[in-house]
Formats: structure tokens, C-alpha cells, sequence
């Protein structure tokens, strides 16, 4: 056999021992064949290579010829043959490659893996993957576009990508070493112009080649958004049961993404997060032998896109569907010009558990909207959401043979780091690095975490901000690292179930349902009256609230948490608006804006439905108000958190840990506190009066706009969306058309209700639906003052019937002229009975 040298043939030969064992499968051996002998005498001498198989093997061989031949077939042998040398060989590997590719797509998956632990077995291992070796037969795929490796601090090294995206990177580490002259003469070429003209013209040439050839499809673009995982993504398998090659995109927009308000749809930390999270999804995508491509799409995604059917000839987009109102409409747009270009369009609904644009009231009725149950109420009525299942990972992704180029994951911008004057970084994500693993396995390891541990005391203690009890799976599940299924599936099998929990996870569609139907969420109060609220303009206010220097510890404990590691309980974050709105009286887009720059699971959708919540003009309106002191004793009772991120406050008793402003000057001193120095004096001190202020603001404009009032019900009135009287009503277009309003009763709080048939009742003392949430311990102490009250009743009311008797007795003995009885009682304090000891 005319080959190289004899190293090669005993690899070859391995190789073929390997395949006999079905440690290697024909197309792959094929393609290794060709990364290691080269075309020319994989060409000649591939026959007489696997001869021996003819007898005992002849499936297999005759499977080797049809791979031979069709690779070798005569119209892509003219073809080859007007290419140079070094091109040559780029080329045939590319076809070799994406022929195996297209025979290994058809590998029958595995079974679905119901624990984290069988997960890891199944997926393949960094740098040992499995099934096909495409690993093995490309070596280290780097063409640039792809996302690079991160540097052990979890950034990316600059650099860390390759330029210019060519079929030859492809290939064994020895051939590459064995190529590095091509290489060098491709780079010298580079330069001149005439040769990049020339080279251009080639590619197109392949690309018209890749589109006639009938033995490989048209590849196929996966367009990764908020779904950058591998395990039960739809839209993965989708692309595999079209059997074509796969070529995995990431595009970025930010305008687009942005929408038409201003919704800060994706801010700093969640930013970086998605730059973590895209060089974890190339590493998996690496290990199942193909890698990410990224891609700035400038002016629009649409036309990146089309520009990158243009370069890589492929004949299918698919995507997972989004569902923020101006994203539905961009993807519309695009698919509908990709469609005009013959592309076929594919999109998979996996991001919710329902489709939010089906979800119906049909049967179910407007009243309680906004609240969870209605909403579950209309998923049981109407169910559309993905069943089945979660799909496995893939273990194998078909590649093309021609790379688009991309851009590397920097030029997106994602985690920009400010710079001193001196030069040096500031490194703000330190703490997110520490506290989080952006993998796709990280999201899996604290689930399964949680459904171990958490888990068992979520139904009573997910309040707790002091021990970890909820999942903290928030940002894995926005950037769709975790599919949403695949937990619910997991939730409902675990040993311990929480129905608590599985609420949260209808919680997160009644979000992207409310934003479905009211695109304007993020920005405007969706009640008319609340538009009108007066909010105070205090910035001072504002920014010791943002950085965590109010001087009330548990608040400032919340936001010094979210500042430093993007993340903070539910709990917390109620904490927190309820200070913003009901004492500081700051407008809630404040709060809305800077969780949704400063958390890393920053979502629009959740993000703007709390906070129009907790800001009195959502849906649904919260029941209670956190107070920042009485908060602590349900989500610190022992200081331990607020210990944590304010330190300097550790030294200080428990008791008097989350208000220092009672501390008697001497512990203060002793503890080396000294207020509005080394911890912040309060920004407001008079909490009762804030809030009886902010209730009063409330009645103002139920009175100034009583339209938006039920007279009947007291309940506030919003003006009902299109889609939702077209559901209550049948067919209303002429309604719609004619410019009629419909207004709609929503949940409102009764200390409102109260309030707006007793005036009076503005103070929040009488009023006795006051909102203001009593913390656990407040409130077991609120249950011993009613216990020793009612004990101290009975024993008043038999010490009155005692006295009563007496003095009948005495009175009867004076009428009857004997003297007065000498009394047991009389002088002696009254007892007060006590609480038994616990
Ligand atoms: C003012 C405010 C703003 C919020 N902003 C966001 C946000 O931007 N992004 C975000 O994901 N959550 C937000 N939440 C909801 C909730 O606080 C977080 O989802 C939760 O704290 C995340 O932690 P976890 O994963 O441990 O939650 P768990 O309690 O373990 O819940 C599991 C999952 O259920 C979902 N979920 C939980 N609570 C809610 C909720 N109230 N509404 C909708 N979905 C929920 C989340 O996806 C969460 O990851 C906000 C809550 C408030 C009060």
C-alpha cells in the first residue's frame, strides 16, 4: 500500500482492529483513514486496506465501499482536483467529516438518565467522548467564531480564539503537527489580496458544491438563546431528527434583546453570566465533537442570519421560542424572510412549562387573575404544554464541513470589566465566580443538592436568608442551562415532594403569561389610578438603598448580597421592595431596573410582574408588607445573616443586631459601632409614619381616578387586554373595533378596600387589615400577649365575681347588724397569672 510511512499504516491497522471490535464505527474509521494517510493514499490504497474484511466481514465491507466510493465520487474528484495541495486535503477532510456525521446522526439515543449521577456516566467524558470519536478524528477543533477556553479565574483569555475558520481544523493532533508548514504558508497567503480573493471564490465554490452534492444536506443552523444546554433540548433533537449536519449559533443583539422600553432586559451580572454560560455550552458542545459559533449580529439578527445561510449553504434554522412580546415579533420577522429565502424554520416551545401565548381563561373565567391558582386553573382547563419525557444529551452532533467564521465570545461584550485610572481591572464578578458554577452540570449538581437537602424544609423554611432551603436554580433556569421540564420531572420523583415548590414553577409562566398579555410590564403600571402615585425623587434614598447603607441591617444585608454575588432569596427580595415602596417611597421601575442589572438570573418577565406586585400596580397585589426590623425574626432570628455581609456589625448582641440604633451607647462603644460612621445612621427613621403617608397616597388617587374602582367590591379596576376579551367574550372584534373599554376587578388589598370606606383608617394602627407583615417570632410573641390577656381576663372576671360575693356578704351581714367578715383579699396586690414555663 502506497502510504506514507510505516507509523501511519500501524495506526491504520489499529484503527482497523478497532473497528472489527466495534470500538470504532465505519464512517469514523473512514474518516481517520483520511486525517491520517491523506486523500491521495486513502484514495489509492483503501481497498487493498480492508480486503481482509471481504470474507468474514462482508456487511461491513461492503458499508466501507459505499463510504469510499460516495466520498470519492468523480464529480467531487474534478472538483478536488482544481484545488491546491493544502486545500485539497482541508477540504476532503471536511466532506470526510460531515459524511461521518451524517451516517452516525441516525445512532440510537439512550435512555432518558433520571439522576445527575447516571447523567455524568452517560455524558461523555472531557476529552473521551463517546459513540463516534469525532473528537479523536477532528483533534482540537478551533476555528475562530468559537468560543475559547477560560482562563482558571473563569474568564477568558483574550486571545484565546484562532482566526479564520477553515475545514482544516479538523483534524488528528499529528496531522495538525504534520501540517503546521501548510498552515504557515496559508497564514504568508493570507496576506496578499489576490489570494484572498481567490480563496474566497473557492469557498463559494465549496459552498455550491456542499449544495448540489446530494450526499450531504444542507447543514442545518441551531440558533442557541436562552436553552444553552445539551440535556432536553427540544430543539437539539429536532435538529437531529432532520438529519443534517449541525451547526451551533450564538447571536447577539443587544437593542434587540432590549425591546421598545425600557426594560434593562439584560444587565451587567446577567450579562456575564451568559458570557460564563456560552464557554460552558462550547466546552459540552466540544466534548460531543462540535463546538459554538458566535456571532454579532449587526445591524440585525436577521440579516447575520441570512448572511450565515449565504456562508455555510444551510437549509434550516432552528430555534427554541422566546416569549417576550418584542422577541416574538423579531423571530417572526426573521423566519418569515428566511422562509421567502426556501429555508425551512423550526421552533420549539421548552422555555415555560406552558406556551404562554396559549394559555387560555377559556372555562375558568377572569376572576382572581393574577393570582396562581387562576392561572393553574387555566393550564388544567387548557394544557399545551410539552409532555413526555426529558430527552437525553445527544451524544454526537453531525458537523458541517464548512465552518462559518463568527467573531470571538469577547467581541460580544458581555463581561466587560471597568478599568482604573491606573490601568488595572476592576474585577466586580469575583464573588459570582466564587459562588456559582455556570456549567450545565452545575445546574443539575445543585438540584440534585436541593432535592436531597433543601427540599425537606422548603414547604416552612424557604423564608430562612440565614440556611440555603431554596434551589437557587434562578439563573440556570433563565439562560434555559436547566430545562424547566426536566426539574418538574425530577420534582415530582424526588423522595421528599414540596407542592410549594412546584408552584414556583407555575409562578415563573403566570410571568411570561402576564407579559404575553400586557407587553408593557416592565415599564408602566398596569393599574391607571397608581400611575399617578407620588413617589419621592430622594436619589440619596435610592443609592444608599442600592449599595446597601440604609442603616437598617437586614436590607442592607439583602442588597450588599445581590451587589456581590447577583443572588438573594425570595424572601429577601420582598424585604427589600417593601422598604423601597411602602418606606423610602421610590417608584418600583427603580427597583425593577437595578435587580435587573445587578441579578444574575435577571428575568423581564418575573422581574417586572414582582415589582409591579410589591408596587401596589400589578395583578395581583401583595397582602403584606415586610417590615425591615420584624422581617428578621421570620429570615434571621439569630443575626447570622446579617453578620455575614455586614461584618462590622458582627461584634453587636444578638438581640439588638438588627436594630443598632437601640444599642445603649456602651455596647455600641464596646463593639466599636460607632453609627453613621463605620455603619450608616437610618436613611428614615419614623417606618409608621412612612407607611401611613403611603397609604394616604393610595387613597388620593382611588379617590382623584374612583373610575378605576368597583363600587360594588372596592376592588381596583385595569383595562382588560385584547386577547383576554376576545377569550371572555367569543369573537369581539366589532366591540374592539368600536372603541369600547373593558375593565376588569383585580385582586386588591383589603387595607385599601378598608381604607376606602373609612378615611379615617388611613392611619395604619385601626385599620385591621394593616398589611404590615409580623415576622415569625413577632408574631409567637403577638400570640403570648393575646395568651396572658385572655389569662388575665378570666382571672379579672373571677376576681370580680369574688369581690361581687363579698361584698353581697358583707352588705347582707351589715343589714343583718352582724360585723363585717375579716377578708382574705383585701390589701393584698392582684396576681396576674404567667405564661407556664417552656
Ligand atoms: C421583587 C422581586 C423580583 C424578582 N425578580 C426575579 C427575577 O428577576 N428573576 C427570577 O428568576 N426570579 C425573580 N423573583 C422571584 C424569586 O425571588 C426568585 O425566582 C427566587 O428567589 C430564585 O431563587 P431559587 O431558584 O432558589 O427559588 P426557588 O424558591 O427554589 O424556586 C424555584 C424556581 O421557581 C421560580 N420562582 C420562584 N419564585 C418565583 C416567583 N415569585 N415568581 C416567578 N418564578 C418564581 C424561579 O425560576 C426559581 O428558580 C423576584 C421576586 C421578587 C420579590
Amino acid at each position: 500500500m502506497p502510504v506514507e510511512n510505516d507509523s501511519s499504516v500501524a495506526q491504520v491497522r489499529h484503527l482497523l482492529r478497532e473497528l472489527l471490535v466495534g470500538r470504532e464505527d465505519p464512517g469514523g474509521f473512514f474518516c481517520l483513514c483520511l486525517s491520517i494517510l491523506g486523500s491521495r493514499e486513502t484514495r489509492a490504497g483503501f481497498r487493498e486496506l480492508i480486503a481482509p474484511l471481504t470474507d468474514k466481514h462482508r456487511q461491513l465491507h461492503s458499508q466501507l465501499i459505499t463510504i469510499y466510493q460516495e466520498y470519492f465520487s468523480r464529480e467531487e474528484d474534478d472538483e478536488l482536483r482544481l484545488a491546491p495541495q493544502d486545500e485539497d486535503d482541508e477540504l476532503q477532510l471536511a466532506l470526510a467529516l460531515s459524511l461521518v456525521h451524517t451516517s452516525c446522526q441516525n445512532s440510537p439515543r439512550q435512555p432518558v438518565p433520571r439522576s445527575y449521577a447516571q447523567l455524568a456516566s452517560a455524558m461523555p467524558v472531557k476529552g473521551q467522548p463517546q459513540g463516534v470519536d469525532t473528537q479523536k478524528s477532528m483533534g482540537t477543533h478551533k476555528p475562530a467564531g468559537r468560543v475559547g477556553e477560560r482562563s482558571p479565574n473563569g474568564l477568558k483569555e483574550p486571545g484565546a480564539t484562532r482566526p479564520a475558520a477553515t475545514a482544516n481544523e479538523g483534524r488528528t493532533d499529528s496531522s495538525l503537527a504534520n501540517d503546521s508548514d501548510s498552515q504557515e504558508k496559508l497564514d504568508s497567503n493570507d496576506q496578499s489580496e489576490k489570494s484572498r480573493k481567490s480563496r474566497r471564490r473557492r469557498q463559494r465554490k465549496q459552498q455550491q458544491q456542499l449544495l448540489k452534492s446530494p450526499s450531504s444536506p444542507r447543514p442545518i443552523l441551531l440558533w442557541f438563546r436562552r436553552d444553552l444546554r445539551l440535556l432536553d433540548n427540544p430543539a437539539l433533537i429536532g435538529c437531529l431528527e432532520l438529519g443534517a449536519p449541525v451547526i451551533p449559533v450564538f447571536l447577539w443583539n443587544a437593542q434587540e434583546e432590549e425591546g421598545p422600553g425600557v426594560t434593562v432586559a439584560t444587565g451587567g451580572a446577567c450579562k456575564y453570566w451568559l458570557h460564563q454560560a456560552l464557554v460552558c455550552l462550547n466546552e459540552a458542545l466540544e466534548r460531543i465533537g462540535s463546538h459554538l459559533v458566535t456571532v454579532k449580529a449587526e445591524p440585525s439578527s436577521s440579516e447575520a442570519l441570512q448572511r450565515l445561510v449565504e456562508e455555510t449553504g444551510a437549509g434550516a434554522v432552528v430555534a427554541t421560542a422566546l416569549y417576550e412580546p418584542w422577541l416574538k415579533e423579531r423571530d417572526e420577522g426573521v423566519f418569515n424572510t428566511l422562509k421567502q429565502h426556501r429555508l425551512s424554520c423550526h421552533l420549539y416551545h421548552s422555555y415555560c412549562l406552558q406556551d404562554p401565548y396559549t394559555v387560555t381563561t377559556q372555562g375558568v373565567g377572569l376572576r382572581g387573575i393574577g393570582s396562581v391558582s387562576h392561572f393553574t386553573s387555566c393550564c388544567q382547563q387548557n394544557p399545551t404544554g410539552p409532555s413526555g419525557a426529558p430527552q437525553d444529551a445527544p451524544r454526537t452532533l453531525p458537523v458541517p464541513s464548512a465552518w462559518p467564521a463568527g467573531c470571538p465570545l469577547e467581541q460580544l461584550g458581555l463581561a466587560r470589566m471597568p478599568r482604573r485610572k491606573d490601568g488595572t481591572m476592576v474585577d466586580w464578578a469575583v464573588n459570582i465566580r466564587r459562588d456559582w458554577d455556570f456549567t450545565e452540570e452545575g445546574a443539575h449538581a445543585r438540584l440534585e443538592a436541593f432535592l436531597q437537602d433543601g427540599v425537606r424544609r422548603y414547604e416552612k423554611e424557604s423564608a430562612r436568608a440565614d440556611a440555603p432551603n431554596t434551589s437557587c436554580l434562578s439563573p440556570y433556569l433563565h439562560w434555559g442551562q436547566l430545562s424547566v421540564r426536566w426539574l418538574l420531572w425530577d420534582a415530582r420523583g424526588a423522595r421528599c415532594r414540596s407542592p410549594k415548590f412546584q408552584r414556583k414553577l407555575a409562578w415563573r409562566d403566570l410571568a411570561y403569561w402576564q407579559l404575553t398579555l400586557f407587553p408593557d410590564l416592565p415599564w408602566e403600571s398596569l393599574r391607571p389610578p397608581y400611575k399617578a402615585l407620588r413617589w419621592s425623587s430622594e436619589r440619596a434614598h435610592l443609592h444608599a438603598w442600592q449599595r446597601g447603607r440604609t442603616g437598617y441591617p437586614l436590607v442592607d444585608a439583602a442588597m450588599r448580597q445581590l451587589w456581590q454575588t447577583g443572588w438573594m432569596n425570595n424572601y429577601m427580595r420582598h424585604v427589600v421592595a417593601s422598604f423601597l415602596i411602602a418606606y423610602l417611597h421610590l417608584p418600583w421601575q427603580e427597583g425593577y431596573r437595578w435587580f435587573q442589572d445587578t441579578l444574575v438570573d435577571a428575568d423581564v418577565a418575573i422581574d417586572a410582574m414582582m415589582w409591579q406586585n410589591g408596587g401596589m400596580s400589578g395583578l395581583d397585589h401583595w397582602n403584606f408588607v415586610m417590615h425591615p426590623v420584624d422581617a428578621a425574626m421570620t429570615c434571621d432570628p439569630n443575626g447570622t445573616y446579617v453578620k455575614r455581609w455586614c461584618p462590622e456589625l458582627a461584634p453587636l448582641p444578638d438581640e439588638l443586631i438588627h436594630k443598632p440604633w437601640k444599642c445603649p451607647a456602651s455596647i455600641l462603644r464596646r463593639a466599636g459601632v460607632v453609627l453613621g460612621q463605620n455603619y450608616p445612621e437610618r436613611v428614615v427613621t419614623d417606618l409608621e409614619e412612612l407607611r401611613t403617608q403611603s397609604l394616604r397616597d393610595v387613597a388620593e388617587v382611588r379617590r382623584r381616578f374612583s373610575e378605576y374602582v368597583d363600587q360594588h367590591s372596592g376592588c381596583d379596576l385595569i383595562p382588560l387586554p385584547d386577547r383576554l376579551v376576545e377569550e371572555a367574550l367569543g369573537s369581539t372584534g366589532e366591540v374592539l373595533r368600536s372603541g369600547s373599554r373593558f375593565l376588569l376587578p383585580v385582586i386588591t388589598r383589603m387595607e385599601f378596600k378598608h381604607q376606602s370606606v373609612e378615611p379615617d383608617a388611613a392611619e395604619g394602627r385601626v385599620n385591621p387589615y394593616n398589611a404590615v407583615l409580623k415576622g415569625y417570632v413577632s408574631r409567637k410573641r403577638d400570640e403570648t400577649v393575646a395568651f396572658l390577656n385572655e389569662r388575665d381576663f378570666m382571672a379579672s372576671v373571677v376576681h370580680e365575681g369574688t369581690q361581687r360575693l363579698e361584698r353581697a356578704e358583707r352588705n347582707q351581714r351589715l343589714l343583718e347588724g352582724l360585723p363585717a367578715p375579716p377578708s382574705a383579699t383585701r390589701g393584698r396586690p392582684r396576681r396576674t397569672p404567667t405564661m407556664p414555663q417552656r
